[in-house]
């Protein structure tokens, strides 16, 4: 898919990888809208990105993709806003094993859902033009973290919730590429929260266990982490793949033996 004029909805667009995604594909002449619940971030890197790219290609829509009407008026509000929509990441994420509810419901309940607004308004099924969808899962769906148990379910899920759907858009010619992206550790404020009690709970006293892995596997610029969502985006042959972007093998692709009986 070539890039320019495209339209993007990157849910927590407003910094960390989403931002970094969303500052590459307005650097490729897409268009931009970044829905995320942080007011102040969002109409900083807003202001950052008018700056650098106009005003016309980017617009911060503060929604909590939890609240499912929100959400479901941010899609609709993007498509009427540039007319259409072209490309989905689906990368907004939490590390809370202490609302494990809330982890659940931000890291694939609104994973799931926000797949299927993409396909709402992307879909051969609805009459549209077709397009492709990324999610957003991690490593831990590989490697799974003792420390953040549910945070390493949902990225599970992510992979699992993501394959399964990507063949049911083949298999029903949706039109739309569904792919997911699994980062090792990336150099954003996300981890922050391993050294926050509130939002490590019980496994907080396991915070120093979590940053030995990090200093064994190393930690990924955001920036690379939007060069393996911008090669997804332009490769049209990619639908259903698990792309894992780690410091020791780079951006590479998990295989899996084919389905028998
Ligand atoms: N930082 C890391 O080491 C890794 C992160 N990931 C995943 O990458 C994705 C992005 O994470 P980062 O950029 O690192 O985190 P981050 O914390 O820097 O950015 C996440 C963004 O999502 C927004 N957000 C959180 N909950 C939201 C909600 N309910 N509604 C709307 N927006 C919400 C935040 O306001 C923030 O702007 C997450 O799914 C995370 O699990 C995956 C592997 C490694
Ligand atoms: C607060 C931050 C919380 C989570 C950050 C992130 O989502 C969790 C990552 C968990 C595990 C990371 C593992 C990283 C592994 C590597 O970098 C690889 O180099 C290890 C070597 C082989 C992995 C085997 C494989 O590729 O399947």
């Amino acid at each position: 898919m070539a890039l320019a004029g495209k339209v993007a909805l990157v849910t927590g667009g407003a910094q960390g990888i989403g931002r970094a995604v969303a500052g590459a594909l307005l650097q490729n002449a897409a268009k931009v809208s970044l829905v995320d619940f942080n007011q102040e971030a969002g109409e900083q890197c807003i202001t950052c990105f008018n700056q650098e790219f106009g005003s016309d290609n980017s617009l911060f829509i503060q929604c909590d993709v939890t609240d499912r009407e929100k959400l479901q008026d941010a899609f609709k509000r993007t498509v009427e806003h540039f007319g259409k929509l072209d490309i989905v990441i689906n990368n907004a994420g939490i590390n809370n094993e202490n609302n494990w509810v809330k982890t659940i419901e931000v890291n694939l309940t609104s994973v799931v859902k926000g797949t299927y607004l993409g396909l709402e308004h992307m879909s051969k099924e609805h009459g549209k033009q077709g397009g492709v969808i990324i999610n957003v899962s991690s490593m831990a769906a590989f490697l799974h973290s003792p420390h953040q148990p549910v945070y390493t379910a949902t990225k599970y899920g992510v992979v699992g919730f993501t394959r399964a759907i990507a063949e049911a858009s083949e298999i029903e010619n949706y039109g739309v590429r569904i792919n997911v992206l699994c980062p090792a550790f990336v150099d954003t404020p996300l981890l922050q929260s391993i050294d926050q009690e509130e939002k490590m709970g019980k496994f907080y006293k396991h915070k120093d266990e979590i940053k030995h892995r990090m200093s064994i596997y190393g930690v990924l610029k955001p920036s690379l982490i939007a060069e393996g969502m911008l090669k997804i985006i332009n490769d049209n042959s990619l639908n259903g793949a698990v792309m894992k972007i780690t410091t020791s093998k780079g951006i590479h692709f998990q295989s899996y033996e084919p389905m028998s009986a």
